[in-house]
């Protein structure tokens, strides 16, 4: 088991991406929170999916735009388990909309849940690792940011969104070099489109979607499980533990694919 008995918490868990990396590193022996903004069923079903075979896990709900609901996320994981070793950050929105006529409210709310929302839970986060002081192997922890390949690339109707997945994947790099003498690494994954909630109506018009699986050399469109491999990756210290400030695609191909 890569993440045995080390504690990881991530942001957004209860859906989609989130979702499958909790499953993913509670399989690989991980102990795990998950905090969500709502949908308490589906944070609790996450919840009974992971207990159901033998792991331990537990939800907390917060909106990650409130500074209070990183404080809140960072004491509940250290109450329950002692620690932090990974902090996953993921929740996101992206409604889909035009640029000319976006309404004020659309950008600023996407702006404070993927951008500001991100530096208060890797801050708190990070907080709490230097707290907890380097282990005998030199490491106090490490954190995962889920950023884009709209980090790199623009979208026509996501002009509000793209520009905090550049944030996220800038945070990760400034972040890296902050924390280094802490023993703490900072790494982005750069999903391509992963078939999710956030994109399920975009994705209901079937010559969209054509169009995009059009576009990638592996042939399909992602799954949230396609998250978890790269992510328990760079979470693992064993494999991962020189491996800070770095970005990695995990979009099928669909990024170096001009023509
Ligand atoms: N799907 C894709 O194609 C891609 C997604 N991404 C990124 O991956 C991340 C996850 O997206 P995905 O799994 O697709 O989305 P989903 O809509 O499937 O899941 C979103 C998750 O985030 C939670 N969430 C949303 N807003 C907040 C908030 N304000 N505070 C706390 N939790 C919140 C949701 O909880 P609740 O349901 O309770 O609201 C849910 O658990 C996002 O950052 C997204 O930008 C990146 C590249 C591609
Ligand atoms: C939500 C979109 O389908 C998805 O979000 C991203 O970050 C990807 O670039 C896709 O556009």
């Amino acid at each position: 088991m890569l993440l045995k008995d080390k504690v990881l918490l991530v942001t957004g868990g209860s859906k989609g991406i989130g979702r499958a990396i909790a499953i993913g590193a509670a399989r690989q022996g991980a102990r795990v929170g998950i905090n969500y903004a709502g949908d308490e069923a589906a944070a609790e079903s996450a919840v009974k999916e992971i207990r159901g075979f033998g792991g331990e896990a537990f939800a907390l709900r917060g909106d990650v735009a409130d500074p209070a609901s990183a404080t809140a996320f960072v004491a509940a994981a250290v109450e329950a388990y002692g620690r932090i070793d990974t902090f996953v950050n993921n929740a996101g929105i992206c409604p889909f909309h035009g640029f000319l006529d976006m309404p004020v409210d659309v950008v600023d709310r996407t702006i404070k849940v993927n951008l500001n929302g991100a530096y208060y839970m890797c801050q708190a986060a990070a907080n709490q690792m230097v707290r907890q002081g380097k282990k005998a192997n030199g490491f106090a922890g490490s954190i995962v940011a889920v950023s884009s390949i709209s980090a790199l690339v623009g979208g026509e109707f996501q002009t509000h969104y793209t520009p905090t997945k550049a944030g996220v994947l800038s945070l990760m790099q400034s972040t890296a070099i902050a924390l280094g003498k802490h023993g703490i690494r900072c790494n982005a994954v750069l999903p391509g489109t992963i078939l999710t909630d956030i994109n399920k109506d975009d994705l209901a018009d079937e010559g969209k979607r054509s169009y995009m699986e059009g576009r990638i050399p592996l042939g399909r469109l992602g799954q949230p499980e396609d998250l978890a491999g790269p992510v328990i990756f760079l979470a693992c210290e064993e494999l991962a533990g020189y491996v800070t400030g770095a970005s990695l695609l995990v979009d099928g191909g669909a990024f170096v694919n001009l023509q």
